[in-house]
Formats: structure tokens, sequence, C-alpha cells
């Protein structure tokens, strides 16, 4: 008698909130890229420090183990980028996007053109992450005056260090995934990856798409699914209010939200995405950083019959959430640390915490005082360590995508 091994089936692609039981999630080991960084780089490239790179794998590594020890599947982006550039569409979509004309002059451009295009797929792969210097690209290819006058160090490609928070170049929302739009000029070509992912990897083929190809800034950290139906996004460093609103136009036009809540938040580096001041850790609970959670507000949007927008506000946050949320009232959990705690742990991205299920979060190890209130309030605290992993700054929440939930029972 022959035994059927029935191959385990992919959750479908789906999440309508911040907590339903996470069952397959887009993750980015980090890698080369990281090596890029150097004290003269570091800043423009949107990190703290230099990562010591194989502990940063090691802390990533422990990451990954810890979400698949709780059933979850873990998808890595050079792995999904290594099959989709099977497509010869992909390859010529991502390395159009590699090649910068404008900084290259057009003689090198074509010939970095025409040298990405003979690489084998996982040399491409590294090249597209890991960036290229003018040293590396080889010598037969464009006497260019750029390439003269460049230092042997300056990028031809430049590298993607921020891939690790695969959270912000894409969104799911319901069955649909929207590539964002981001902000700043380190990250912009992380789309460009996400966006040949859902369009080739076999795996969407049938994926859905929202946001089409709008380009107002909306970044994923910035996006809280707080319930089914019901959006927050933060405006901020990051996203921009036409972000916002046209991301809101966007969902209720695709009938995936009947509530949109922009919400302000502080233009700087600390609190960049909405996400670093406050995530959900169960459906009626967030832990947020105290020193905003009397102010926090909201501008709830709403779709008028028309396709017009309608704009409300700005109230408090908790209230206009809770309201939108159709429940009696949304906990901040109150992590009662003094301010210097507490500024020192939102830095670290303690309040920056991925929910594995209501009530159940990821969050770093290091931010002792914010993880003992959440356990005092009832919440599951799985600890990991990210101290290279933090030097970017994000927590388990930016370094993660979830690509399935279940949904709320
Ligand atoms: N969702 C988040 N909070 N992402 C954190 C992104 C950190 C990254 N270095 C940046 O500045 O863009």
């Amino acid at each position: 008698m022959s035994i059927q091994v029935i191959p385990p089936v992919s959750p479908p692609a789906r999440v309508d909130s911040e907590v339903g039981p996470l069952r397959s999630v887009l993750l980015h080991r980090p890698g080369n890229e990281l090596k890029r960084l150097t004290p003269r780089n570091n800043d423009q490239l949107l990190f703290d420090g230099i990562p010591w790179v194989d502990r940063a794998q090691d802390e990533h590594d422990a990451f990954a183990a810890l979400l698949r020890s709780r059933g979850v599947e873990v998808l890595l982006v050079a792995d999904l980028l290594t099959d989709t550039l099977a497509d010869p569409r992909a390859r010529a979509a991502g390395i159009h996007a590699a090649v910068e004309e404008r900084r290259l002059g057009l003689e090198l451009a074509d010939a970095l053109r025409s040298h990405l295009t003979g690489l084998p797929a996982a040399t491409l792969v590294e090249v597209l992450m890991s960036g290229m210097t003018f040293e590396e690209l080889p010598a037969s290819e464009g006497a260019s005056l750029v390439r003269r006058m460049r230092h042997p160090h300056d990028f031809a490609v430049t590298p993607l260090p921020n891939l690790l928070f695969t959270r912000d170049s894409s969104i799911w929302v319901g069955d649909r995934v929207a590539i964002t739009s981001l902000t700043m000029p380190a990250r912009r070509r992380e789309t460009s990856i996400t966006d040949l992912i859902y369009a080739y990897h076999p795996r969407f083929a049938s994926a859905g798409r929202a946001y089409g190809a709008h380009s107002a800034p909306v970044e994923g950290g910035d996006v809280l699914l707080l319930a089914p139906g019901v959006l927050a996004i933060g405006v901020g460093e990051r996203t921009t209010p036409a972000g916002a609103e046209s991301f809101a136009r966007s969902v209720f036009a695709d009938g995936l939200a009947h509530t949109v809540l922009a919400v302000p938040i502080e233009q700087r580096r600390a609190s960049m995405h909405l996400d670093t001041v406050c995530t959900m850790v169960d459906v009626d609970a967030v832990v947020m950083y105290p020193a905003i959670q009397d102010t926090l507000s909201a501008y709830p949007l709403r779709p008028t019959g028309e396709g017009g927008l309608a704009v409300a506000g700005p109230a408090p946050f908790l209230t206009a959430a809770a309201e939108a949320m159709g429940i009696e009232r949304l906990r901040a959990i109150d992590t009662g640390l003094d301010p210097v705690t507490a500024e020192r742990e939102q830095w670290d991205d303690g309040n920056n915490t991925l929910a594995l299920a209501p009530g159940v979060v990821v969050a770093y190890e290091r931010n002792v005082e914010t993880n003992t209130r959440l356990e005092e309030n009832g919440i599951e605290v799985l600890r990991i360590s990210g101290y290279e992993l933090g030097s970017g700054r994000g927590g388990p929440r930016c370094m993660s995508c979830p690509l399935s939930r279940d949904q709320i029972a």
C-alpha cells in the first residue's frame, strides 16, 4: 500500500487585522548589503550605527526560528526574488530599476545593463540587494568619464540595507497587496523588488493589487489594520497627508475599508512611522509610547456615496479608533514608565511589537521595563535579541510583512 504524502498547503494571502493568528510572513535575512555601511554613508542609508553583520544574521535567524516554532511559515525575500528572476520580464524590470542613467551617464548605464543581463540569477539577486561599486564593475565595461572620475568605492548600483524592514515596502489589506511609495531616496528602489515578487512569483499569481501605481508617499510602518475595515495611517516624516488621502481613497474604492484614521505623528527620526510609537497587542489593546498617549489624535476619513472623502475630527486617537472599530474602548496598555526610561525604550523599538495572535507578541528583550508592564497586563511577550538588528532603528514589526493571518474569531 502506498502512502500518499500531502504537500503542506500555503495559506492564502490575506490580512485583515494586526493581531489575527499569523500564518505566513515575509522577512529579509540581512546579508552583504549591511556590509556596505560605513561611518561616511550610514546616515544617508538610514542606519544609526555599523552593524556586526554575522551577529545580525544570527539574531535574525533566531527571530525566524521563533516564528517557525509558533507555526508561522517564513518566506525570505532573497529566495522569492531568485525564483522571480527566472522570468525574463522580471529580470529586465529589476535591471531597469537598478541602473540609474541620470547618475551613471548613458555610456556606463548601457554597459552596466548589458553586464547585469548576463549574470546568473543568484548573482543578479545579490547585486540588486547589495549593490555594486565602480571597482566591482568588470574592467572591460564602460570606459566612461563617469567611471574614470568616480571613486572606486562609490556605488554604481546603490545597496539596500533597509530591505531588512519588509514592513515598509508592501502591505496586505484583505486579499490585496499594496506596493508602497517610499519617501527616503535610500529606500525607493526597495519597492521595485516587492513589485517584481508580487507580479511574477507563481505563489502570488492571483494576488490583486491595492493602491495601484499611485506615487504619494505611504510607508507600511505607518499603516495599522486596527480591525477588519478600519485602518490607521500615521502622517509624519514618511507618509504625507496626500499619501494618506490617496491610500484611503484607494481602499474605499476597492471596498477594503470603511474608515481610515489619519494620525499626525511628530516629524522626527525617533517616530519615523506610526508603528514606532504604537502597535496592537490584542484585539482591543495597543502598546503606546506614554509621552503621546494623551495627545495622539486622528482625522477619521470615510467614503461619501459619490466617490468623495468625508474628513472629520481631529478627535482623540483612542476614542476615534474605538468608535470606528465598534468596541467600547481601545486600551492603551499603561507601560507606566518614567519619561526617561520610556524615551530610551521607545528609541529601541519597545513599542514596535509583532503580534502572533491576540495577546501574544514578539518584542526586543532589551526593553525590559516595557515588556514587564506588558506581561503585567496579561500579554505574552516572546523576546528576541536585537543588538545588531536594532542599529537600523526597527523592531519585530518593522522586520516583518504578514502575508496571511487568520480571521479573528
Ligand atoms: N516600520 C518601521 N518602523 N520601519 C523602520 C525602518 C527603519 C529604517 N532604517 C528607515 O529609516 O527607514
